[in-house]
Parts: C-alpha cells; sequence; structure tokens
C-alpha cells in the first residue's frame, strides 16, 4: 500500500505547552485515518500542520512523498470546520461559488449534491438546511475537486443522531470510493465505527496506534465455572481457541480467540462430560480500554 501521509516527529509549542509532541506516523492510502483523543489532545494543531495552515515548531511531514506544494494541495480536500456558505443563496449556487474559487468543474457539482443525498434539495437555500444538511454540502464542497484525501476535523460535532448517522455513512461511502480520509475525533464509537486505523492522542503525544481491531476491539471475558474446576482447567489448556484463562477463586476466567463464543466453549465442555455452572459474559468497554491506553 503506498503511504499518502508521512508525519516523522512533527511537532507544535506554543510558548512551553507542547500541543503536538514528536508526533511520527504512517496514513496509507484507501484507509479511514482516525485521530483520537481528548479535548486539547492536539488533534485540530496536527491536522492544521499538514493542511500548512500551522507552522510545525519541529520535525516534518510529506503528503504522496514530496513536501507540501500547490500541487500536493490540490489532492487533498478538507474540512475543519462548517465553511462560511452564503445563506441566502440555494445549495447548489454555494457551490457554484466554491467550484470558482477552487477551480474546479462545475459539471462536477450535481454528481456531489447526488453523492451527499443533497441531489433533490438543490434548489433549496442553505439557510433552510439542518446542521446535517449543511455538513453533507461541505463534505460535498470539499470533494468538488475529486481530491484523493479528505481531512476531517470533528465531522459530526453537533449534529443530532439522523444527521450523525448520514454523516458517517457518507464518510464510508466516499472512502468506499478509493479515497483515504483522516478524521479527528474525541468520540471513542465514532472511531470504532468509521475508522480502519487509529492513532490515540494525549497532550499531543501518541499513545497508540494501528488497525482500529487491533487498538480498540474490545474482547469479551468469560467467566465459567463448574463444580470441579481442575478438569475444566485441563480442557482449557486443549483448546486452540482459548487466548488465555486464570482461576480467581471459584471461578476461571477467559478471553477467546475473534470468531468463537460462549456456545463454543460450552459445547465442547459438555462433549468431554464437564456441565458449566455458570458462563458469565464480561464486556469490556471501549472507555475502558481508551482509560487503559491513555494511562499507560
Ligand atoms: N493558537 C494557540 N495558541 C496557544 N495554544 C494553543 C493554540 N492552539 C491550540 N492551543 C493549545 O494546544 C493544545 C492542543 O489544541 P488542539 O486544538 O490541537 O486540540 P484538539 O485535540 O483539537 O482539541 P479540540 O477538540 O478541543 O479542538 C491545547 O492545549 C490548546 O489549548
Amino acid at each position: 500500500m503506498a503511504t499518502v501521509l508521512y508525519l516523522d516527529e512533527l511537532s507544535k509549542n506554543y510558548g512551553s505547552l507542547k500541543a503536538v509532541d514528536r508526533l511520527s506516523l504512517e496514513v496509507e492510502a484507501g484507509s479511514i485515518y482516525g485521530l483520537l483523543g481528548p479535548n486539547g489532545s492536539g488533534k485540530t494543531t496536527t491536522l492544521g500542520m499538514v493542511l500548512d495552515v500551522i507552522r510545525p515548531s519541529n520535525g516534518s511531514f510529506l503528503w504522496f512523498g514530496r513536501s507540501i506544494s500547490k500541487e500536493t494541495k490540490l489532492r487533498v480536500g478538507a474540512l475543519l470546520e462548517t465553511p462560511n456558505f452564503y445563506p441566502y443563496l440555494t445549495a447548489k449556487a454555494n457551490l457554484q461559488v466554491v467550484a470558482d474559487t477552487k477551480q474546479a468543474n462545475h459539471r462536477h457539482i450535481n454528481k456531489m449534491l447526488d453523492m451527499v443525498g443533497l441531489g433533490t434539495r438543490s434548489h433549496t437555500t442553505f439557510k433552510g438546511f439542518s446542521l446535517g444538511m449543511k455538513q453533507r454540502l461541505a463534505l460535498a464542497a470539499a470533494m468538488l475537486n475529486d481530491p484523493e484525501v479528505l481531512v476531517l476535523d470533528e465531522p459530526t460535532n453537533g449534529l443530532d443522531p439522523q444527521g450523525i448517522a448520514e454523516v458517517r455513512d457518507l464518510i464510508t461511502r466516499i472512502a468506499a470510493q478509493g479515497k483515504t480520509i483522516l478524521l479527528a475525533s474525541h468520540l471513542l464509537d465514532e472511531v470504532e465505527k468509521v475508522c480502519t486505523h487509529v492513532a490515540v492522542l494525549q497532550s499531543g503525544k501518541l499513545k497508540a496506534n494501528g488497525p482500529v481491531g487491533n487498538i480498540l476491539s474490545a474482547k469479551d471475558q468469560l467467566l465459567i465455572s463448574a463444580e470441579e474446576l481442575p478438569p475444566v482447567l485441563q480442557l482449557l489448556e486443549r483448546l486452540p481457541y482459548v487466548v488465555q484463562f486464570a482461576q480467581e477463586k471459584s471461578y476461571i476466567s477467559l478471553t477467546l480467540s475473534e470468531g468463537y463464543t460462549s456456545t463454543d466453549l460450552n459445547r465442547d465442555m459438555f462433549a468431554q462430560g464437564i456441565v458449566l455452572s455458570q458462563i458469565l459474559v464480561r464486556r469490556k468497554s471501549l472507555e475502558a480500554q481508551f482509560l487503559e491506553i491513555t494511562q499507560k
């Protein structure tokens, strides 16, 4: 996979505050890369630096293997905050204005309005739009010159649940067209639902990064008990899908490989003549995992 964006020890200091502290990461083509972190963790500053609106204090970054330039900027669309569209112009007229400033072809406008689900509302004035529709129009504007990469800062901020669902769906549809998306969010479940990769930031520092499934997958823990624990422990040794187990007083806690459930375990125990008296699933919340990562 080609590397779209490469950050090498990128840093930004505001006086003594290290807003972004030696951040290194790689965004691969076709990924939906989430920058996840609480307010003030440096997400917006990072996006600002790679979009050339904030000057880094140290470190460097490359887009498509090159320093940022007019040419690389044309390949990256951005949505940093809800843009100021003209309230009394229609959705279509607003996109015409944006197309002119970006020197993008007007023939993409209808296609983009359709893509963001505003095709039938192209003649509605911007002021009549819900917040979700405004955000979708902003995404259409960012996509007008057909960039390979979209950079989005908190794209669902302030939206109601329906607006959130629409924008998230739109992001995954855009990615399905082969675009790369870099998305900053403080919402764990947003990153888990939308992103393929994640970098967890805290106080400007990278705490963890990798595929979302590796970093944020909450493995359920099973708690089981039986009248006699030794035969259970012996069988657990032999079951290939048991990742780890430990006896805790009168019960055993364990985790299973991806794709296996308590039903598989119960069936295999029963086949060996073991009747489990209790099976409990203890779900590890994403929040608990996030705390684990950020407290490391
Ligand atoms: N222009 C500035 N001058 C001084 N400090 C700044 C400036 N911009 C950001 N900061 C500080 O840098 C840190 C990182 O801010 P940043 O906006 O990048 O975080 P964030 O993760 O995007 O948070 P949020 O979601 O609240 O925007 C914060 O402590 C913030 O107060």
